[in-house]
């Protein structure tokens, strides 16, 4: 008698990427997190922070997600803010899914309605994108508050003349039905094999997330206008000669030296302030951090600079890497 054969798995392999968008404060940077597992987008409580495209990737036997973590789309105000949204754009006319995110403790607003016109014109047409509304913070509100909000959410899509892939609330928080989501946005994935290697975490240079990290550093407990006004540039990230010991396990040390950029002298005082004190304990916080991301010990080297209006200055934006 021959043996029976072995139950092979027959589930095709996906692959792709998804896109969160969201007013700011939607909670996207954290749901990456909590889908990816691991700190990569840098968290804030202050609106749009998240300067650069993070990408977490999110690894399993049947697929690869790979997270494309994008600035919040926003009406645009300056230049900076315009070309935000270019980026966000490009970005979105280039993903498999896009995961729209609805904040579940505040109405359906007209920021929401902006992007969902926004998203309406990438749903349809050549390679009409699926858009999954998620409706994040689930825990912040009671379940039949919860279920109205959904309803509202479906009704977002109607008044732009479509429907939404899916519909689905989530905690990143406490983790309600994070699993469920990341089923969902792979189900809208192509077959396909891994796209990047396992165990890779972000894509993103090791220089872009060190300057988030002093920029989540520097705007700690500081004034509102701030966030628009800072930007951080790394300028070198050298290993100090002969200063580790590989055989006695001695790991090297890393000369981290970085600039921050603010628009008037008198946002430098507030970075740096009384006597350099809030400098220090900025630059003690993000060395912390690189630390830990890097895997080593870091000499962190930062510079306050001011750059005029560089928001508003071409030639400023592409010297800053925007
Ligand atoms: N209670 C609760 N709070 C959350 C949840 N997700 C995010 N938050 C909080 O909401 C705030 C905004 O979250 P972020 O993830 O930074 O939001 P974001 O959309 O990435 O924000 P921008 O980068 O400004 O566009 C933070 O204070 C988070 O702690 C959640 O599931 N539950």
């Amino acid at each position: 008698m021959s043996e029976q054969p072995a139950v092979r798995q027959t589930a095709e392999h996906r692959s792709g990427f998804a896109c969160l968008v969201g007013r700011p404060n939607a909670g996207k940077s954290t749901l990456t997190n909590a889908l990816v597992g691991q700190k990569v987008a840098i968290m804030s409580a202050r609106p749009q922070t998240t300067r650069h495209t993070i990408r977490g990737i999110v690894h399993r036997p049947d697929a690869q997600l790979v997270l494309v973590d994008t600035p919040g789309l926003h009406r645009p105000r300056t230049l900076l803010g315009e070309r935000l949204n270019d980026l966000v754009r490009d970005t979105l006319s280039e993903v498999d899914v896009i995961a729209f995110c609805l904040p579940a403790d505040q109405k359906v607003g007209p920021g929401d309605r902006y992007i969902a016109a926004q998203l309406a014109e990438l749903m349809t047409g050549r390679r009409g994108v699926p858009v999954v509304a998620v409706v994040t913070k689930a825990d912040l509100v009671p379940r039949p508050d919860l279920v109205e909000h959904l309803l509202s959410v479906e009704q977002l899509a109607k008044s732009v003349d479509r429907e939404w892939a899916d519909i689905v609330p989530v905690s990143a928080k406490d983790g309600y039905q994070v699993e469920e989501l990341e089923a969902v946005l792979i189900s809208h994935l192509p077959e396909g094999p891994d796209l990047y290697p396992d165990g890779e975490l972000t894509d993103e240079p090791e220089a872009v997330m060190v300057a988030e990290l002093v920029r989540e550093a520097a705007l700690e407990g500081v004034r509102d206008e701030l966030p628009h006004s800072l930007a951080v540039v790394v300028e070198e990230i050298v290993e100090r000669e002969g200063s580790g010991d590989p055989a006695k396990g001695k790991p090297p040390l890393l000369d981290v030296r970085v600039n921050l950029f603010v628009e008037r002298d008198s946002q430098k005082a507030i970075i740096i302030g009384r006597g350099g004190s809030r400098l220090r304990s900025v630059g003690t916080e993000a060395r912390q951090g690189i630390e830990k991301l890097l895997g080593t010990r870091v000499y962190l080297d930062l510079h306050v600079k001011v750059a005029k209006d560089w928001q508003r200055d071409p030639k400023q934006l592409r010297r800053l890497g925007f």
